[in-house]
């Protein structure tokens, strides 16, 4: 693969709302990004966070400061397509080096029309979002960028408050998630027959939780997200998953609605992220928008049953407010960063959820075993 830097770097700005500036050069496409500008400190999986599209308006900066090293193939990928809106780094390798990279990440985001920029203060960068709270940015890159142009679009983005993303991100036409039988089938011989048929509403669906799904015996047909509990009804499922997605939970009220109703006719239902903060809204909770968010690989939460602390991966911007669970509602684990409600279960019905990412990609898979505890329990209502 050929050296980045070949002939003159394109030079390109960031600039966040409160009139922060820096300088740094074009990685990408040329031209305009805007959006929420968050930080991720997750070291590894650069490939995974550009394409969940829980990203979508979302402009990432990665701690870590050498990014691109291994390059990117087609395979580490949490969506068909890069979901960020924009990518900030310290430090962009040179040369890529490893066995499995198909293209550079410089020419991946170029490729998708992405905009990103290099050689970026991400200390400085970080400190302020984390002392301000997460600020609404811009990039502009190109020879022709200016502050003032660059200014003005940062305050030009209305912020994720209030955006139902979920619907933009989603799938238009229902789908069966094939992609892990075929692959099993193909090392293994003859895939057996899946043993429970999960619907998945997809509000900006990783991968990931659809192959961990379907490694555990699990036929999923993936929804759009305006799809109706009727819809769902209709598949005859054992199980609905509420996925993670993009933007405000409280304004998508079809998909509120839809799992109200799917829960409360107590068919077992798992929420991640999104899907969690949905659970909550649709159980009569209310969620609130948090100051920088918890976007990394590290952090510990706590199980409250079992005392145990997890190492999760994380990736919330948005928060349930514990303080608005009904009694129906049982917290099952807190954030140890900031005792944020990370978990609850509904006492009621044959329903939990979990805000960080059991799926992790990139991440720790300590919390796996919810998907386990997903089967079971569709096994048990199986044969209740
Ligand atoms: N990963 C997710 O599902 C994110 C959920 C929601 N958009 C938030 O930022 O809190």
């Amino acid at each position: 693969m050929p050296p980045f830097f070949q002939g003159q770097p394109v030079p390109a700005i960031l600039a966040l709302a409160d009139g922060s500036i820096f300088h740094g050069v074009s990685i990408g496409a040329s031209g305009q990004t805007i959006g929420e500008v968050v930080f991720n400190t997750a070291m590894t999986g650069y490939q995974e966070i550009l394409t969940d599209p829980s990203y979508n308006s979302q402009i990432v900066t990665l701690t870590y400061p050498h990014i691109g090293n291994t390059g990117v193939n087609a395979e580490d990928v949490e969506a068909s397509r890069i979901h960020a809106a924009g990518l900030i780094i310290r430090d962009l390798p040179l040369r890529v080096s490893n066995f499995r990279a198909q293209q550079s990440l410089s020419d991946y985001l170029k490729s998708q029309n992405v905009v990103g920029i290099a050689n970026i203060d991400t200390r400085r960068l970080t400190r302020l979002l984390r002392e301000k709270g997460a600020q609404n940015g811009a990039i502009l890159a190109g020879a022709d960028a200016t502050v003032e142009d660059a200014l003005a679009l940062a305050r030009s983005f209305p912020g994720l408050s209030g955006m139902d993303l979920a619907k933009v991100v989603s799938t238009k036409e229902p789908y069966v998630w094939t992609e892990t039988e075929w692959k099993l089938g193909a090392g293994v011989g003859k895939q057996e027959a899946p043993k429970f048929h999960v619907v998945a509403y997809d509000y900006g669906v990783k991968y990931n939780i659809l192959r961990m799904l379907a490694e555990r015996g699990c036929k999923i047909t993936v929804l759009p997200a305006q799809a109706s509990a009727e819809d769902a009804l209709k598949l005859n499922p054992d199980g609905i998953f509420l996925s993670n997605g993009p933007g405000d939970p409280e304004p998508c009220d079809y998909a509120i609605r839809a799992s109200q109703e799917l829960i409360e006719r107590g068919i077992p239902t798992f929420g991640i992220c999104l899907g969690h903060q949905l659970m909550a809204l649709a159980s009569g909770a209310r969620t609130l928008k948090m100051k920088f968010g918890h976007h990394g690989a590290n952090h510990p939460v706590q199980d409250l049953d079992s005392k145990r602390v997890m190492i999760t991966s994380q990736n919330h911007g948005f928060a349930v407010d514990a303080a608005t669970l009904p009694a129906n509602c049982r917290v099952t684990h807190v954030s140890l960063f900031d005792n944020s409600l990370q978990g609850f279960e509904r006492t009621d019905r044959p329903a939990f959820c979990f805000q960080g990412h059991p799926e992790a990609s990139p991440g720790p898979t300590d919390i796996a075993p919810l998907f386990d505890r997903f089967v079971a329990m569709m096994e048990k209502h199986k044969h209740a």
